[in-house]
């Protein structure tokens, strides 16, 4: 019998977002509606989609949401002067910037000029060092969705060997420390790394994070390894090859509907936590 689990993002995003409707009605009760800014710079499709995704998302509950697209010739201080703006702007409580920016742009500085209480996409220094020293207030949303996904399906990580491939600021860097911070022992490899496939043939979790499509065979995994995908590449697939990585694990997140959902599921969240935060 195939006793297989599909790690089901959509079921996992549906959950967390019944969850917070009573806590956005209890908000809007004392007069606050809970509202993230999107700053979309630039016409990249893809990126535009996501922003659209995020803002559909936050309406559909009742989030205020606001797009901000600024041209693609934007200057890093262009942007900066939007950032302080929304910082200085107390009936927004969520501000994101739709990575990536266009390459005349210091993404980085950028980042770090969103206020650490407005950071709901955990994208700044600040964020992610709480966030590695395990008292952040917003991890990034995508490491934040994986381990949602994890605990929905009461996945055990104490004492297991996590093999995160990728060292992103926002993915791999963050999530290999949330996994580290839940007792699980960490593997970070990157494009380095010498002996990518034998080290995934020891890993119990498998984090995919790496940006290229298909990259992660079966025949590198342990059978009955977890897989967790968090690869968007176009044509909506991951970065594992599904149907060989299927045949090894035990559970596996597919794309689409896997991790994607339950990333924009927690950037509602953290918006919804960071309207709260203003009532206290
Ligand atoms: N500032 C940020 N930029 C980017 C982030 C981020 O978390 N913060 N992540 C990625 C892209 N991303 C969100 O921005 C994202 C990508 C894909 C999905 C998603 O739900 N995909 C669907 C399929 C897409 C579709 O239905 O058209 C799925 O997997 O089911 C969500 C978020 C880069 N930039």
């Amino acid at each position: 019998m195939d006793n297989k689990i599909i790690l089901d993002g959509q079921k996992v995003s549906t959950h967390i977002r019944e969850e917070l409707k009573p806590r956005i009605e209890a908000l809007k009760a004392n007069g606050v509606t809970p509202s993230l800014v999107t700053i979309l710079v630039g016409d990249d499709p893809s990126s535009a989609t996501y922003v659209k995704m995020k803002g559909n998302a936050c309406e559909r509950l009742g989030i205020k949401s606001q797009k901000i697209h600024l041209p693609k010739e934007t200057t890093t201080e262009e942007l900066l002067h939007t950032i302080y703006e929304l910082n200085n702007d107390t009936t927004v409580h969520g501000i994101l910037l739709q990575h990536p920016v266009p390459s005349q742009i210091d993404e980085r500085k950028a980042f770090e000029a969103i206020a650490l209480e407005k950071d709901v996409d955990g994208v700044t220094s600040w964020g992610y060092g709480q966030t590695a020293l395990g008292f952040g207030l917003y991890p990034s949303c995508t490491p934040a969705a994986i381990l949602n996904i994890i605990d929905y399906y009461n996945i055990q990580l104490q004492g297991k060997h996590a093999v995160v491939v990728g060292r992103s600021p926002i993915l791999g860097k963050p999530v290999s420390a949330l996994l580290l911070n839940r007792n699980a022992t960490v593997t970070t490899c990157h494009s380095y790394t010498n002996n990518l496939p034998e080290l995934l043939r020891q890993a119990d979790i498998v984090v995919a994070a790496v940006g290229k499509p298909e990259f992660i065979k079966g025949d590198w995994l342990k059978e009955g390894a977890v897989v967790l995908d968090a690869g968007y590449n176009p044509g909506n697939v991951g970065d594992v090859e599904y149907n060989s990585c299927y045949e090894k694990a035990a559970a596996i997140t597919p794309v689409p509907g896997g991790v994607g959902p339950v990333t924009i599921s927690m950037l509602l969240k953290h918006t919804v936590d960071a309207a709260e935060r203003t009532l206290s």
